[in-house]
């Protein structure tokens, strides 16, 4: 194979970012199967970098994705009308399409295998639609609310309606959809939710499981669900109930993926035809690094400035495992981007991860203006289903973050997120982002021995999650955990784990029947345990307070981020909202002070406060969405939420110790903590603003696993809070 030849319009070195080694190895030590590069572009002026600023986002609900002002333009101009179905008559999927509708039409299953790109995910459901055979709705779920927005938009536009009309989505917290809306994305976590009030999906003709390969919790969920409705409404299942009904609503199910291992699927859905749509649009050149990279942020840096020296125009899309790594390679790109010489395009950078405001998101889909180079970093979740127009090259350091529940591990388990390296399927499918619009490349910071040792693919989250929100719907919509037929079983230490967890909140009884407790809970969309302590707040007259904390402890972002090379700085500027009842106290002070500072301040001033208290922003901002939607949800349930207990300090810790009963801990002797519901002994992190390291009791949020088992998140409660719970004492107290 040829080794790539760079053609280079700027030597790197000669920028003053000298601890990068030779800049344009990295691409020189790349093989290509089959690459001709394309000469050295223009060079150009305008030296200065283009920040896509991560500001201040003041519309958290606007839809992500390609905006669909700029679709609806689109559809009411013919000719970009016009395009679209040129474009979508050239999907490779487009000469299977009769044969597609065909077969749905005769199986009460199909499995469609086809390559990243080849039209699966925009194009099915439209035939289905135009085909005319289904008058119901068609649900296309998707793991991740950025592909169900985006896709959304751009089905809107291929039809030439408006967005939540014909085509609409529903995700957490959003919805866009009308009367008349015959398709529709959504979260496969939304489709559980639906499931509550429609156990048998009626209002749906067709149920799309879409990159089933992910295997997230949700998907498996769906797909058991699935499994028992095609038996209730095709009647083609054992369940009595079903006879009589048989035929009356069938439904259709198609189970999608470019990279599903289809026999398995095929097997659980009773030998299911899988059909595969052969080829795809656009090449994508695949380059592998000749040796393995030990820092693949500096891998990555070099990569990207090796392509925009040398390579065409086009946006590039770096994958990294998580938000600190993109926060570190952005202030590293930008540093040297700023460095660059007068004829070299702009350099536009922006992220892509789950806790970013939905606003700017949005962003990473805007088109990229003349004579700049668009650098989105992102995290997995953009790894399958979306389009970002304008990415031709894929930059991929081979690592994700991966959650794992360690139910064994102190009595109610706990969760590790941890940096692992990715499986094939996920290469596929980081590839599958370039090549959308033309050719594409994929850069892969890791050597072709690495990706051949990948395992296929992911284990399956119902594996290795936390179960007791799951088992909790699964009650709602008349479910067992321990009899849904999984495609793979959890482990009993799991669902032994989130049985107790939910019997502890009053969920479900000594029986295991779902309580109506239970029944209030499973309607928030939060934890149960938070959900558990803001009902427990209307008894204790905080439902103000606990909504401002039980958001903030639903926030992805930690409202107090790791400081290490500032900690007596931000020591010091955070003392002033310390609390001295410990960590939640603490977090209500910071969020009514925030409160204020937005009542007076502008974008600019609150984002100065915040960097200059040391709290994130980010977070802030994300539970104020979250204790938006949750007041909605208290209004609906007659709730008063304006319930405020002031500054008195015990309701909101009660009402805290009702969701936390799993998580309470007795001080010992020797100045450790024993947990009540565990075996464990755990120390209290040293990040907490509890005075009295020695209380007789805490709660906590979580544990943390390092050294030693450190509780996070940490107040200090009366041991005769703890003697108002007869399932406590019982256990433990004496
Ligand atoms: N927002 C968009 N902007 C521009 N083109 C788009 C957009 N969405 C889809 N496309 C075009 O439609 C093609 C098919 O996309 P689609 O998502 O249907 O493919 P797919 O087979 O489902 O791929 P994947 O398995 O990667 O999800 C893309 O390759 C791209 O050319």
């Amino acid at each position: 194979m040829p080794t790539v030849a760079v053609a280079k319009t700027v030597q790197l070195s000669s920028l003053g970012i000298s601890h990068i080694p030779s800049p344009e190895t990295l691409l020189q030590e790349c093989r290509d199967p089959g690459i001709s590069l394309s000469p050295p572009r223009q060079a150009k002026r305008r030296p200065a970098i283009v920040m896509m600023e991560s500001e201040d986002d003041d519309h958290p609900n606007q839809p992500i994705g390609t905006p669909d002002e700029a679709f609806s333009t689109a559809s009411r101009n013919r000719k970009a009308f016009r395009h679209l179905q040129e474009q979508r008559k050239q999907l490779p999927i487009a000469r299977g399409r009769e044969s597609l509708i065909r077969s749905i039409a005769s199986n009460d299953v199909t499995i469609i295998l086809g390559e990243t790109g080849s039209g699966k995910t925009t194009q099915l459901p439209q035939y289905l639609l135009e085909g005319g055979s289904y008058h119901g709705q068609i649900a296309v779920t998707q793991p991740r609310r950025v592909a169900a927005t985006s896709l959304a938009a751009r089905v809107s536009a291929e039809q030439g309606q408006a967005l939540g009309t014909l085509v609409g989505y529903s995700v957490r917290f959003d919805e866009r959809v009308g009367l008349g809306t015959r398709i529709k994305y959504l979260t496969d976590g939304m489709l559980v939710r639906e499931m509550m009030n429609d156990p048998l999906l009626t209002c749906y003709d067709v149920v799309i499981v879409d990159e089933a390969h992910e295997r997230t919790l949700r998907t498996d969920i769906v797909l058991a669900s699935l499994k028992r409705i095609l038996a209730l409404r095709n009647g083609n299942g054992v369940d009595s109930s079903a006879k009589g009904k048989a035929k009356a609503n069938p439904l259709k199910v198609v189970i999608m993926s470019a990279t599903l291992d289809a026999e398995k699927f095929s097997k659980f859905f009773e030998s299911a035809p899988v059909l595969y749509v052969k080829g795809r649009q656009h090449p994508v050149s695949i380059y592998y690094t000749s040796s393995s990279q030990s820092d693949y942020l500096d891998a990555a840096l070099r990569t990207f400035f090796q392509i925009h020296v040398d390579r065409p125009p086009g946006d590039v899309l770096i994958f990294l495992p998580g938000q600190d790594d993109i926060e570190n390679l952005e202030s590293s790109l930008r540093m040297y981007a700023n460095q660059l010489p007068q004829n070299v395009p702009d350099v536009i950078i922006c992220s892509l991860y789950a806790s970013l405001p939905n606003g700017q998101q949005a962003k990473v889909f805007l088109p990229t203006p003349p004579d700049s180079r668009k650098c989105i970093l992102a995290t997995n979740i953009a790894e399958t289903s979306i389009t970002i127009p304008g990415v031709r090259y894929v930059i991929d350091s081979g690592k994700q973050k991966e959650k794992r529940h360690l139910a064994r591990i102190a009595g109610s388990g706990f969760d590790t997120l941890l940096t692992t390296d990715i499986t094939k399927s996920s290469a596929t499918q980081r590839a599958g982002r370039a090549g959308r619009e033309g050719h594409g490349y994929c850069f892969r910071l890791y050597t072709e021995e690495a990706f051949n040792s990948m395992i296929a693919s992911v284990e399956p989250e119902v594996l290795r999650s936390s179960l007791t929100s799951v088992y909790l719907q699964l009650k709602v919509i008349g479910q067992d955990l321990d009899t849904m037929p999984f495609m793979d079983r959890p482990d009993q230490e799991s669902v032994g784990s989130a049985l107790r967890t939910l019997w502890l909140l009053d969920a479900i009884d000594d029986s295991r029947h779902l309580t109506d407790f239970g029944r209030s809970l499973a309607v928030f969309p939060l934890e149960p345990q938070y959900a558990a302590t803001l009902l427990a707040s209307v008894k204790h007259n905080c439902t103000a307070e606990v909504m401002s904390v039980v958001a903030l402890l639903s926030s992805s972002s930690p409202l107090f981020p790791d400081t290490s090379s500032q900690r007596d700085k931000a020591n010091e500027a955070r003392t002033k909202f310390r609390h001295p009842s410990g960590d939640h106290w603490t977090m209500l002070n910071v969020f009514r002070a925030y409160d204020e500072v937005c009542a007076s301040e502008g974008k600019s001033g609150r984002k100065d406060w915040c960097k200059h208290n040391f709290v994130n922003q980010r977070a802030l901002r994300e539970a104020w969405s979250i204790r938006a939607q949750l007041r909605g949800i208290c209004e609906r349930m007659d709730i008063d939420w304006s319930l405020s207990c002031g500054n008195e300090e015990s309701p909101l810790l009660r009402s805290l110790l009702r969701g936390l009963l799993q998580h309470v801990a007795l001080l010992q002797p020797d100045g450790t903590y024993k947990q009540v519901m565990g075996p464990s002994v755990v120390k209290i992190h040293p990040s907490s603003f509890l005075t009295d390291k020695r209380s007789p009791a805490i709660i906590y949020n979580e544990l943390v696993y390092t050294t030693n088992i450190y509780a996070r998140g940490v107040s200090a409660v009366y041991k005769s809070f703890i003697a108002e719970f007869p399932k406590l004492t019982g256990m433990r107290l004496s």
